[in-house]
């Protein structure tokens, strides 16, 4: 195996700009990859994820702004001992899977044998066993990408920029690519994977960067996001809760009554640790007078809504 290369503490990207004519593709974008850590590049068609993958990588000239390794700038040797998997596949059709995948860690400074070892076992961790002399182009589309991701992750690469790396695989192969990316996490490599499947991120993701018109909109963990937004309470009762509107009526009782429907209903409340408290005892209270409580339980707030607020 081979011993790989140094990870930096983080990827720091400070206020990275590219223009294409009078467009502003990505206009002064600013987060942190740590290392150790996977962190989910999220943002719709054209947001401007790809653009500042490629300016990390060196592969697109940059207009403002600049990529910290560590506490340095970043340099060529950073570049090329971490892992890219670029969005455009660059995967020759015609040759065979396992030969060219040793043919590129060669090219990234591997032996042959020991190329050869690491191929093989990723190759046999992700199921392409049996398909390791096989071309390129006769693989689905889905493993075609498993034979992607592996060039990638061969050499024990020092930080993994993947762009779109989970598109197109079934569920087991997610999970067999997650694992995978999970044991680069361990020796500390940043990790940063762009998606457009939002539950994907949500599951996998220690950190989170939303983008949107080529601008951070929001930055942190799933639950640094989720504290911003408002906390909801699903109350369930034995028998009607239209009492809840008597706790919080309109204007008035520290939160709202979003919906009430039978014997169930969902209420929001402000955000303050001490005040949140008190309506959770009086909704308690109110529905033990009226026969008890079945339920009274946060509701966690789907990525996707944080991701709609983030980029309305
Ligand atoms: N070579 C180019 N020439 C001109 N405009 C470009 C070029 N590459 C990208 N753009 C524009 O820059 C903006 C950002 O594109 P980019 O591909 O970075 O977005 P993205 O977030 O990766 O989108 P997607 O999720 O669709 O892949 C878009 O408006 C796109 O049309």
């Amino acid at each position: 195996m081979s011993t790989g290369h140094t990870p930096p503490t983080a990827i720091h990207v400070e206020e990275l700009t590219r223009r294409y004519g009078d467009l502003v593709a990505v206009d002064q974008v600013s987060f942190t990859v740590p290392g150790g850590q996977m962190t989910g590049f999220v943002g719709g068609n054209g947001a401007g994820k790809t653009t500042t993958m490629r300016m990390i990588m060196g592969v697109l000239g940059i207009h403002g702004g600049r990529v910290r390794w560590g506490d340095r700038e970043i340099t060529t040797t950073d570049r090329r001992g971490t892992g890219y998997m670029p969005e455009e596949r660059g995967l020759y059709p015609k040759q065979k899977v396992r030969e060219q995948l040793i043919y590129l860690a060669q090219l990234k400074g591997m032996s042959a044998s020991e190329a050869k070892g690491e191929v093989t076992e990723y190759l046999e961790r992700l199921g392409l066993a049996e398909r390791m002399d096989d071309t390129v182009e006769s693989l689905s589309l889905g493993n075609q990408q498993r034979v992607q991701i592996t060039a990638a992750l061969v050499d024990q690469p020092s930080a993994l920029i993947l762009d779109e790396p989970f598109s197109g695989l079934d569920p087991a192969a997610v999970d067999s690519m997650a694992d995978l990316l999970r044991e680069h996490t361990a020796r500390g490599v940043p990790v940063l994977f762009s998606s457009h499947q939002l539950d994907l991120v949500d599951r996998l993701c220690d950190r989170l960067v939303i983008l949107a018109g080529g601008q951070v909109r929001a930055e942190g963990t799933p639950d640094e996001l989720r504290q911003g937004t408002a906390l909801r309470y699903r109350v369930v009762g034995v028998s009607d809760v239209g009492w809840v509107r008597d706790v919080l009526p309109d204007g008035g009782g520290g939160g709202r009554v979003l919906d009430v429907d039978g014997s169930t209903a969902v209420v929001e409340l402000a955000g303050d640790p001490g005040a949140d408290q008190q309506v959770l005892d009086r909704l308690v209270s109110e529905a033990s007078r009226r026969g008890g409580l079945r339920e009274l339980a946060p509701i966690i707030t789907p990525l996707s809504e944080i991701y709609r607020e983030a980029t309305a």
